[in-house]
Formats: structure tokens, C-alpha cells, sequence
């Protein structure tokens, strides 16, 4: 089971701050949507040259033109990139594509699908590496979150690794590793911590623990 970091509201050297508080205890550091939206795809880029040892993934949440942005995203340096499950089956396939030609990996956000259950199917027999449920911010702020979610697809998807997002703590760890995915995505629940280290490291240990029992 991975964790990864998501850094949304913080600028490039914020981000490295952060990454190398943090580091000895994730797998992926996200490029969040709004970062690569104000700093474009130099963050991934100074990020991945930075901390090569990790993977980095850029939350492009493309939702057309997908082969290209694959693409600039994995020339930039991204290990993995973000597609949104809405997306129009020709741009899921395109994204595929041009992540295998680059030895990339694609995660599909199905943020705001409403039938998950089709559409993870779908998904997954596109040979899509991760398919993510998620609650974004703007639902969190009506005190939803994912967790159904999570058991729903984990009983339709059988390629690719499932993956949570979406106001998850150390809190609301537990909840979610009852369904064992096997990526959880935490941004807040970390970067907005006095303790990021203390976080990142309780939060792993958890995970582990889950791995091993
Ligand atoms: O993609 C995102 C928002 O659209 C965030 O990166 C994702 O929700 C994780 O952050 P948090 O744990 O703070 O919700």
C-alpha cells in the first residue's frame, strides 16, 4: 500500500519545504491541480530533480487533448499522470497510450461520475493503472467523503490498484484501510499540519500495520 503526499495550496519552494520534511515516509508526491495550474509543469519538474528517489504525479485532472498532455507532463518529469473518469472514452484511451509509449502510469479521478460502478469497469478494461475515488474539496465542505465509494469499486475493478482521496487523516485513516486500497492520497491531513513529519510517519505506520495484519 503507497501513500501519497498531495500539495495543492503551497508554491514551489513551499513544496520542496514540505517534501523534504516528509520524505523518508511517502512514495508520491502530487503536483496538486491548483500548483500546476499557477506554477505550470515546472513544479513536477523541479520537484522530480529534487527528490528523484520519489515518484511524482502531476493532478493535470485532463479532461481532453489527453495524449498531449501526458506527454508535456511526462517530459517534465512526471511518473504518473491524472485523467478525469468523466473524460470521453477516446481521451482515456489516448492517455493510456501515450503513457505506455513514455513508460508512464495514468490514475483516473472519478471525481463527480456518477455511476462508479460502470465506469470503474470501463475504466479498468482500458488499462488504466490506478482508478481513484475522491470527494473533492467543495463536497468535504458538505461532510462527504469516499468510503462507500472505495468498497464499491473494489468490487468490480481486477487490474488496476485502487486508489482514495479526499480529506483523509490520521483520524479517518482506519475507515479507509478497511477496504485496503492500494494508494492512499492525503494532502491537508498532512501539509496543513504544525507536524508534517509526525503526520506523514503515523499516517505510513498505520498503513503498514494494515499491510501486515
Ligand atoms: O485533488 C485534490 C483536490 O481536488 C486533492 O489533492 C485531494 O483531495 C487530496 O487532498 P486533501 O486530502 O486535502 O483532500
Amino acid at each position: 500500500m503507497e501513500l501519497q503526499l498531495a500539495l495543492d495550496l503551497v508554491n514551489i519552494p513551499e513544496a520542496k519545504k514540505i517534501v523534504e520534511e516528509v520524505q523518508d515516509h511517502i512514495d508520491i508526491v502530487e503536483i496538486g491541480t491548483p500548483v500546476v495550474k499557477i506554477e505550470g509543469l515546472k513544479a513536477v519538474k523541479e520537484i522530480k530533480e529534487a527528490f528523484p528517489h520519489l515518484q511524482v504525479l502531476a493532478d493535470t485532472k485532463t479532461m481532453d487533448a489527453a495524449g498531449y498532455e501526458v506527454l508535456k507532463a511526462s517530459e517534465a518529469g512526471a511518473d504518473i499522470v491524472t485523467i478525469l473518469g468523466v473524460a470521453e472514452d477516446a481521451s482515456i484511451k489516448g492517455a493510456v497510450e501515450e503513457a505506455k509509449k513514455q513508460g508512464k502510469k495514468i490514475l483516473v479521478d472519478l471525481i463527480a461520475v456518477k455511476d462508479i460502478k460502470k465506469r470503474a469497469k470501463e475504466l479498468d478494461a482500458f488499462g488504466v493503472d490506478y482508478i481513484c475515488v475522491h470527494t473533492g474539496y467543495d463536497l468535504q465542505a458538505e461532510g462527504k467523503n469516499s468510503f462507500k465509494d472505495l468498497e464499491t469499486i473494489k468490487s468490480v475493478v481486477k487490474n488496476a490498484k485502487t486508489a482514495i482521496a479526499g480529506g483523509i487523516k490520521l483520524e479517518t485513516l482506519p475507515e479507509v484501510l478497511k477496504s485496503q486500497p492500494d494508494l492512499v492520497i492525503v494532502g491537508g491531513g498532512i501539509a496543513n499540519k504544525d507536524d508534517k513529519k509526525g503526520a506523514a510517519a503515523a499516517i505510513k505506520n498505520l498503513m503498514k500495520q494494515e499491510t501486515l495484519a
